[in-house]
């Protein structure tokens, strides 16, 4: 099985990643050691995923994938878009909702998730791929399922939050999903060519 590294702390993005890409070996940095914070100072969220990639395929001597991803909330202008980490100054998940929250201030916006995968090999290739998922911010919480925004992104087709959805559900339709199946059609192709 093809083996990746995945340059990511975060253990529910592992998890969704390793569910969305079954067909490979997924590495994390525990398996290769790997303790040093990686400092995401790019201003967006292609910039970010290289430099946690490139980070990790430099170490490893192997080849390196990560993810970027955050909500862009229509009403903040973008808003906490590459910030989505670290918008509260406690930077946890329930802090982050709660500013948001009060941000809009009982008002719903349109918003969007976003994902860039990127790729970095050894020989220098370094390639990006992005994924969206469209939704609305609700003023209140629902469900228990997932992380980070997800209690407040609620998908009107589905008349559900990302948190009311099993990982199953969520897996089919995210912006994870997406930047990951235009990853894994390029690898695809890539192995076909050669
Ligand atoms: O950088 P790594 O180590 O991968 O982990 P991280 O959590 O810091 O990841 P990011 O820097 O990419 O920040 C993404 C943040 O955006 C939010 N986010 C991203 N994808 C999400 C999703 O599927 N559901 C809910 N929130 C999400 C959540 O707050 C994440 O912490
Ligand atoms: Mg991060």
């Amino acid at each position: 099985m093809k083996e990746l590294i995945l340059a990511s702390n975060n253990a529910h993005k592992v998890e969704e990643i390793k569910s969305i890409l079954s067909d490979y070996n997924i590495l994390t940095l525990k398996d290769i050691n790997f303790t040093d914070e990686i400092i995401e100072d790019g201003l967006t969220f292609e910039e970010n995923a290289l430099i946690k990639a490139r980070t990790i395929s430099k170490y490893s001597g192997k080849t390196a994938i990560a993810d970027d991803s955050g909500l862009s909330v229509e009403l903040l202008e973008g808003r906490p878009g590459v910030y989505s980490a670290r918008y509260s100054k406690e930077q946890t998940d329930a802090k982050n909702i709660e500013k948001v929250l009060s941000e809009l201030d009982g008002k719903k916006s349109k918003a969007k998730f976003v994902s860039v995968i990127a790729l970095v090999k050894p020989d220098g290739t370094e390639l990006t791929f992005r994924g969206e998922c469209h939704g609305e911010i609700i003023s209140e919480q629902r469900g228990n399922n997932g992380f980070g925004y997800d209690p407040i992104f609620y998908v009107p087709s589905l008349e559900k939050t990302f948190a009311e959805l099993s990982s199953d559900e969520k897996n089919s339709i995210s912006h994870r999903k997406e930047s990951l199946e235009k990853f894994s059609k390029f690898l695809k192709e890539e192995n076909n060519e050669n």
